[in-house]
Parts: C-alpha cells; sequence; structure tokens
C-alpha cells in the first residue's frame, strides 16, 4: 500500500470536518446566514479590470503556516494585514481558513475581509456543496476548486452552487488533463499552480507550460513560488498579468510593502500599522 501524499491527508481530514460541522450547524442555518451576509465584491472583475489594461492583479494570500514551510509568520494580525495589502495595492485577498493544516480560521476570513474593501477568496479544500454555502455565509467573494481535489461531477456541482450564490470560482490546475477538466467549466478564472501538492515540487515552468493551452478567454492567474521581481518579471514578459502569492508577503516585516516593492517598485511606499516605518 502507498503512504498517502499531503493533500490526500488534507482530503480524509476534511471529509471528517465537514461531517462534523454539518451536524453542528444545519443547511437551513447556513441558507439564512448566505442570504444575509453582506453583498459580493467581484472578485473576477477585480482581476479581470486590471489583467486587461496589462496591471498586476495581485491576490495577496494570509496564511499563517503551510504544509510544505511551517509557520511563516509569528506575528499574525489578519485585520492589519488585510489593510496593509490594500494600501499596498492588492487587487484581492485569500485567506485560509483550514484549521488543521495551515493554522487557519473562519474568523481570519471575517477579519480581513471587515478590514479592507478588497474582495476575498476563502482558501480551502472544498469537497462539499456545504462548503460552498458556507462559504458565502462568511461572506467569502469566491471560492477555489481544486481539479485534483474533485471528479468531474463534483466540480461542476460546487460550481453550479458557487453560481446560485453570486460567488466567483478560480479553478485551479497543476497539469494538462486538470486544465482540460477545468476548461469545461464555465469561469474566466483558471488558476495554474506551481506546486504539485502531492510533492510540494514548485516549478514556475508549470505556469509557461500550460499557458498556450488556455483559451483567450480565461484570465489565467499563477499561483505559488512567485518570490522576487525576477519572478513577476518571467510572468509579465509571458503576459501573465494575475498572481497569487503567500510566502513572499507572509515572511516579509511589512507584507504590504513587500507587495509593493515586488509588483509597483515605481510607486512611493504607502505604510499601514502592518507596515510601521
Ligand atoms: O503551501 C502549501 O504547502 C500547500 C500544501 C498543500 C496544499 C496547498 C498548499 N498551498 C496552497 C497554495 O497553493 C498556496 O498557499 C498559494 O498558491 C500561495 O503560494 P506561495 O506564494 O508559494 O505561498
Amino acid at each position: 500500500m502507498s503512504v498517502p501524499t499531503v493533500l490526500e491527508n488534507i482530503l480524509a481530514r476534511k471529509a471528517v470536518e465537514v461531517a462534523q460541522r454539518k451536524s453542528q450547524v444545519g443547511l437551513d442555518e447556513l441558507d439564512r446566514r448566505a442570504s444575509q451576509a453582506d453583498p459580493v465584491r467581484g472578485f473576477a472583475n477585480a482581476l479581470l479590470e486590471r489583467a486587461q489594461r496589462k496591471a498586476p492583479a495581485v491576490i495577496a494570500e494570509i496564511k499563517k503556516a503551510s504544509p510544505s514551510k511551517g509557520v511563516l509568520r509569528e506575528q499574525f494580525e489578519p485585520a492589519e494585514i488585510a489593510a496593509s495589502y490594500e494600501a499596498g495595492g492588492a487587487a484581492c485577498l485569500s485567506v485560509l481558513t483550514d484549521v488543521d493544516f495551515f493554522q487557519g480560521a473562519d474568523a481570519y476570513l471575517q477579519q480581513a475581509r471587515g478590514a479592507c474593501s478588497l474582495p476575498v477568496i476563502r482558501k480551502d479544500f472544498l469537497i462539499d456543496p456545504y462548503q460552498v454555502v458556507e462559504t458565502r455565509a462568511l461572506g467569502a467573494d469566491c471560492i477555489l476548486l481544486i481539479a485534483s481535489a474533485l471528479d468531474d461531477a463534483r466540480m461542476a456541482e460546487l460550481a453550479s452552487v458557487a453560481a446560485d450564490l453570486n460567488l466567483d470560482v478560480l479553478v485551479e490546475v497543476h497539469d494538462g488533463d486538470e486544465l482540460e477538466r477545468a476548461l469545461r467549466l464555465d469561469t474566466p478564472l483558471i488558476g495554474i499552480n506551481n506546486r504539485n501538492l502531492h510533492t510540494f515540487e514548485v516549478s514556475l515552468e508549470t505556469t509557461l507550460d500550460l499557458l498556450p493551452r488556455v483559451p483567450q478567454d480565461r484570465l489565467v492567474v499563477t499561483e505559488s513560488g512567485i518570490l522576487n521581481r525576477a519572478d513577476v518579471e518571467l510572468m509579465e514578459i509571458n503576459e501573465v498579468y494575475a498572481f497569487l502569492v503567500g510566502e513572499a508577503f507572509m515572511r516579509a516585516e511589512q507584507p504590504g510593502l513587500e507587495l509593493q516593492r515586488l509588483f509597483f517598485p515605481e510607486r512611493k511606499p504607502r505604510t499601514t500599522t502592518a507596515d510601521p516605518e
């Protein structure tokens, strides 16, 4: 018998977590909360608007820890980080809500979204329609669907529930087969994850290799492993303008200033309380 990969472990644990959550809060109550949530802010539009004018469309991630890197940031204040990202020029936020593998929390998403005007993707491992309703009930604006974690039927089902709730969808792929499957969904956002979620290997070539196979009417978001100006410039010369970045910002003393340094080096630095001068 082969040893389960980290992604397989995450998905097995997530199934247990979802069952527990369902026993605590019924779908009727979740539907009620979703119907009363703050209106969506337009996640896909925020990215498309920037990328269409060839400006960096940055999804700035808030994650305390990750399975591949351990704890990334000891002093972790989601609201302050969100405000600093907005000041630094982010188009959107990504907030990890998975507790067991990323030390995330639903409350972090709510704190971050409440501290800025940016649209937010809930970064978690969605396997059940219940979690899509939960995502809207938390106030988020977009869900992540990871192609390697879902079969076609389940991916389409989750995307359909998201559409009913006005949530945008970022569908994430890592190879050509997953890309083919993702393109069957009616979503403008295709995330190409440079990290293999089974082995943790990271290569920016993943984005560059898959790029020619993505139709012009989809927006490619390059995800993971963007660490410095050279990485950003490599993507920009290949006409990739949308980025999902976590580690580089989380390790920086001043996350918003690091965003600005990496993506808008020509601008005069703006600081917030998370970015003391
Ligand atoms: O980051 C991990 O170790 C990880 C492990 C297993 C599943 C997902 C994982 N990360 C999620 C992400 O894809 C990243 O948080 C995101 O793309 C940002 O990446 P980075 O800029 O390299 O922090």
